[in-house]
């Protein structure tokens, strides 16, 4: 059975690098504790999120944005239909994307944020978490940066400004109504560099091994999941594995309760060009045409039917 590292960001980097570097070569995964995020800002972060998810429905869906995907405010739920899935998720969420300067050249590539004015201070909370995942991210790629044998700051470029998204998740109690075989997220990959996520240690996400086996995630309380997305496994030629993941649907006592989770989806800049990494091309591992980190989105937007 594979192993996920569980590491503390307060080691020195070069002496953690080695561990996660084999764990997301191996199973794509990682626990990282110590990582930096405030634990008061996220009791913030989780205290606004139950405030608004408790919302009457109809204000929530104020805030849903038809035609964008998605991308910005309120997804309600049974919406989301995972690639290849049979039924919806029993999830609903709200998207933060980042707020930039007005005027910014990246506008076009980056929605305008919604803030919904029934929860004061989600605004300026939920800004501080997303710059405090931002940093916590920026260490994680350092030490994945060394792993590779690369400098740390290797990545630095390729993030700043990156088209990162924190997704605010709500899966309900178990409701008799649902459809048999539909479960909280069904499996899929994530399409981004990588995925730090809070909220895991409430039971319900497994990934799949390279033999095919599910096997869950159970990370202690407060800690990091860590995983790798499409995009760097795209840069590394498929050395780092973006593994396929899921959230099921729990049995007993805890399907009376509601899940809360926040994955924050960190991107490249829209204008990253994601090429494979000569030293993981050879004979055996062909790769993959260079493309941008935007247009590759948009692709996999399609296949989803978001864009
Ligand atoms: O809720 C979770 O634990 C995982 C969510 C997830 O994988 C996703 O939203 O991409
Ligand atoms: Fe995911």
């Amino acid at each position: 059975m594979p192993t996920i590292a569980s590491v503390s960001l307060v080691r020195p980097l070069d002496q953690v690098a080695e561990e996660l570097g084999r764990s997301f070569a191996e199973t794509g995964f990682g626990v990282v504790r110590d990582h930096g995020i405030p634990a008061d800002l996220i009791d913030r972060a989780w205290a606004l999120c139950r405030e608004f998810f408790a919302l009457p429905e109809e204000v929530k869906r104020r805030y849903h944005l038809k035609g964008t995907g998605g991308a910005r405010g309120y997804t309600p739920f049974g919406t989301e239909q995972a690639k290849d899935a049979q039924d919806v998720d029993l999830k609903e969420f709200w998207h933060v994307g980042r707020t930039l300067p007005a005027g910014d050249p990246l506008e076009r590539f980056m929605a305008p944020n919604v803030w919904p004015a029934e929860v004061p201070g989600f605004r300026e909370t939920m800004e501080d978490i997303y710059g405090a995942f931002e940093a916590s991210g920026a260490r994680i790629l350092q030490a994945i940066a060394i792993s590779l044998g690369e400098a740390p700051d290797f990545f630095a470029d390729s993030v700043r400004q990156g088209n990162s998204v924190m997704r605010l998740l709500h899966y309900p109690p178990l409701a008799p109504g649902a459809p048999e075989g539909a479960i909280r997220a069904a499996a899929h990959e994530d399409i981004n560099t990588i995925t730090l996520l809070l909220g895991a240690e409430e039971s319900g996400l497994q990934l799949k091994t390279a033999d095919g086996e599910w096997i869950s995630v159970a990370p202690p309380e407060g800690a990091l999941v860590v995983n790798i997305g499409d995009m760097l496994q795209r840069q590394t030629n498929g050395h780092l594995k973006s593994t396929s993941h899921r959230v099921v649907n729990p049995v007993g006592e805890a399907a009376r309760r509601p899940r809360f989770s926040m994955p924050f989806f960190l991107h490249f800049r829209p204008d990253f060009l994601i090429e494979p990494m000569e030293k993981f091309v050879d004979s055996a591992h062909s790769p993959l045409p260079p493309i941008t980190a935007e247009d590759y989105l948009q692709q996999r937007l399609r296949e989803i039917k978001l864009a």
